[in-house]
């Protein structure tokens, strides 16, 4: 019976490719005929192109005709961009069509529905569904019996009657399951148990029913996703993208959504997993990236800079003073400063090659002209149109300067044509006037810029002045000797992390400027890596945004040092106002049970992890010496790379990472990895535990998980990060004497090595 199914089942699959393959032949002559129509017009627009630019007549009449001659360019452009699209969706399905089928019966129907990346049709006949449609959600998130989903239309009653999946590779079902549960575990240990891979896979074909919710989740202002490690949090928020390009097609872009990322490594690891589904990438940016932008010609401290630093030290008033800095409530004390309204801003001249144009006294004297009660951004505002009301009178008065006329005579054709693009004139003199105001305007276009861009303000200035203002948590002269200490770092263009988005908040709410209102969507990965006043900030900045964040408490490896993550709770307060969604993901599927099971136990609190169940081996504590300890390593990645395609070595720090580096290259193929790399590689890696965040490689060696290096209770988090990142394979190596925190797990958790010769049986 069941051979007969699969027969039948793989008779269908070759069917659907035989009408995937024949519509790829038409799409060849069509887009083949569709860039010969490019082309043609391309050749007219040309030749149209070549007129005399001197008549005023004949340039109005180029202007039409150019119009034209564009918008027929970008419809045959766009019309074989739609061939091309289809033809990579259709040369997707090529191979594997479809992964899933559902069988429903509605209003006395019975409908077989197979459900595969993208829709297939022929002639009419939807032979593959996109795992997106409305009523594809019920191969994710039913069991069999009556089930509804939801459509634009609203929500529909079925009876779910069988649910199948597959594996079709090359076009042949290399595995079939019928399966009552959301989708089977026999699916998910295949696809589980394979080796890692240098870019993410895309999970449609498994995705599990709470990953399903935030995927399909359309109406949360701000979804808060707490994930264990390795419970598909990234993998949902990619598949969501698709989900939400797909539904909104008509109004959404890819551009208009933004994923912040932890590093450039796991930006490109990612980044294939939108393309495997037929869909463009959103923005990816780092929270250093984005700050680097924001404050151009300042170096940002960045997350990693600074967790280097704290190993070395980290007094705790240091602790207590990254804390208030880094809250919601010093943000608000921000907005209590500007309410006050006491001073007038710190203003600063704007030049004009290397001469005043507005001095700071000429701007401090027309904002203090502003109503006294008004607040400080509508002063501030007014300030900034005065100024560009004053420029405007300077460049009415420049345009009869001798220079202005020489200039115009200088002007060549191609630029005369630039000017004038679309302009329409009453005379000739109207456009004299035109061409004058045009070259003194770009002349003076450095002081509208200055203006434009609110750099006649010191915003860093402001922040000292603001600082000295405000109650603090530490001693008066701790306070001023850190308030010392941040402008001096100003003063070399070195900026502290803590400091960056309540500088960026405090010249945003001023001058009104900083905010994104095109961006739809914004994503955040590793949430707990990012402080409360850097999460509002974006907030503040991304205005119209629906917000995504993501994250797991228990990793929090750059800031458990100074500040215990009580995130969520917070995150409901901070956020009041908008309609949140907390989802957690308990989970986890990337390790083996005996890794997430020995993970879960370095941890408080942890009862809520559960491991998936997929066999493998018990994690492998290895303790040497430390004459020993790099013979020890060497033959472990020896033995390792036998049946492992990568293994990463990971450190505590990068200092750790350049000095393991330095002695195991010398007789071993290893690759380094910092801050600097993009691309992951195969083969033995070394790269401190942070910069592994959000990855995964078939097997982890913890290298030096000693009682000198791994000490304290806040290790906790960076030991379970870094454990975590393994697939298949755990070892941890211990120099002298273990950490206590491997010290006091449950033994039968790993198998415990004492040999120092050959550590690996
Ligand atoms: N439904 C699923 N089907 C198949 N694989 C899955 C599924 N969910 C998660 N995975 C796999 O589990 C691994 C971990 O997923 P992912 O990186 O998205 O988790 P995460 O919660 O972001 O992890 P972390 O916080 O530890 O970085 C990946 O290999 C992913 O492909």
């Amino acid at each position: 019976m069941k051979n007969k199914t699969k027969k039948a089942e793989q008779e269908r699959v070759n069917h659907v490719i035989q009408r995937i393959d024949s519509r790829l032949d038409d799409i060849v002559t069509q887009i083949e005929s569709a860039h010969q129509e490019t082309s043609r017009i391309e050749q007219d627009y040309g030749d149209n192109t070549k007129v005399n630019v001197f008549e005023v007549d004949d340039r109005m009449e180029t202007n039409a005709a150019v119009q034209q001659q564009k918008q027929m360019v970008a419809r045959a452009v766009e019309n074989e961009t739609i061939l091309k699209n289809e033809q990579q969706q259709l040369t997707r399905l090529q191979t594997s069509p479809y992964f899933g089928r559902i069988d429903v019966a509605e209003d006395g129907d019975t409908d077989t529905l197979y459900i595969g990346t993208a829709t297939f049709m022929d002639q009419n006949d939807f032979l593959v569904y996109d795992w997106r449609a409305p009523v594809a959600s019920i191969y994710y998130n039913g069991t069999l019996g009556p089930v509804n989903y939801d459509t634009p239309t609203g929500q529909i009653s079925a009876e779910l009657l069988n649910k199948r999946q597959f594996t079709i590779q090359d076009g042949k079902i290399t595995a079939m399951f019928d399966t009552n549960e959301t989708v089977g575990d026999e699916m998910l240990q295949a696809v589980l148990g394979e080796q890692s891979d240098t870019a993410m896979q895309n999970i449609v074909a498994t995705i599990q029913k709470e990953q399903n919710d935030i995927i399909r989740d359309t109406t949360s202002d701000l979804l808060v996703v707490q994930g264990v490690a390795g419970s598909g949090k990234t993998s949902a928020v990619l598949q969501r993208v698709a989900y939400l390009l797909y539904h909104s097609r008509s109004q959404l872009d890819a551009d208009q959504m933004v994923l912040f990322s932890p590093n450039q490594l796991f930006a490109n690891y990612i980044s294939a997993v939108l393309p495997s589904l037929g869909e463009k990438n959103m923005r990816q940016a780092t929270l250093a990236e984005f700050f680097a932008k924001r404050f151009s010609g300042l170096h940002v401290q960045t997350m990693f800079e600074r967790f280097e630093r704290d190993q070395i030290s980290l007094p705790e008033t240091t602790k207590t003073i990254r804390r208030f800095k880094e809250s919601h409530e010093f943000l608000t004390a921000i907005d209590g400063y500007l309410k006050a309204n006491r001073d007038t801003p710190f203003f600063v001249d704007i030049e004009l090659n290397g001469e005043v144009f507005f001095s700071a006294n000429t701007i401090t004297r027309i904002y203090q002209q502003q109503p006294k009660n008004a607040l400080a951004a509508d002063k501030f505002l007014a300030t900034k149109n005065a100024l560009i009301k004053r420029l405007n009178q300077r460049i009415g008065i420049e345009i009869h300067q001798d220079w202005v006329q020489e200039a115009v005579t200088l002007l060549s054709d191609s630029e005369l044509r630039d000017l004038l693009n679309g302009h329409h004139f009453e005379s000739g003199d109207d456009e004299a006037r035109f061409i004058s105001r045009q070259v003194v305007a770009d002349a003076f276009a450095p002081v509208y810029d200055a203006i434009y861009n609110d750099y006649f303000f010191d915003s860093y200035q402001e922040y000292g002045r603001f600082l000295t203002t405000i109650e603090t948590p530490v001693d008066a002269s701790i306070w001023q000797t850190m308030v010392e200490s941040v402008m001096a770092g100003l003063e070399q263009h070195q900026l502290n992390l803590d400091d960056a988005a309540p500088i960026l908040y405090l010249r945003d709410q001023l001058t009104g400027s900083g905010i994104n209102r095109g961006i739809q969507y914004v994503f955040v990965d590793e949430m707990q890596d990012y402080s409360m006043a850097q999460l509002f900030y974006l907030h503040h900045a991304f205005p119209r945004a629906k917000l995504t964040f993501l994250g797991d408490a228990k990793q929090d490896v750059f800031t458990s040092h100074y500040q215990p993550s009580d995130f969520i709770h917070e995150i409901g307060d901070v956020f009041k106002g908008m309609h949140v969604r907390l989802i957690e993901l308990n989970r986890s599927y990337r390790s083996t049970a005996p890794i997430t099971n020995f993970g879960k136990a370095l941890l408080d609190k942890s009862d809520h992890i559960q491991a998936f169940n997929r066999d493998g081996d018990k994690p492998q504590v290895i303790t040497t010496n430390r004459d020993q300890a790099i013979s020890t390593l060497a033959h472990l990645v020896d033995d390792l790379l036998t049946t492992q395609s990568t293994v990463a070595i990971l450190t505590k720090d990068q200092a750790a990472a350049n000095q393991l580096y330095a002695t195991l290259h010398v007789d071993q193929p290893v690759t380094l990895l910092n801050l600097n790399d993009h691309q992951l590689k195969t083969g033995c890696l070394i790269l401190p535990v942070y910069l592994a965040k959000g990855l995964e490689f078939d097997a982890v060696i913890g290298y030096d998980i000693s009682a000198d290096t791994y000490q304290s209770d806040a290790d906790r988090d960076i030991l379970y990060t870094l454990s975590s990142r393994a697939l298949h394979s755990l070892s941890l190596v211990c120099i002298d004497q273990p950490s206590p925190l491997l010290v006091d797990l449950p033994s039968d958790l790993y198998t415990e090595i004492k040999s120092v010769t050959s550590p690996v049986q």
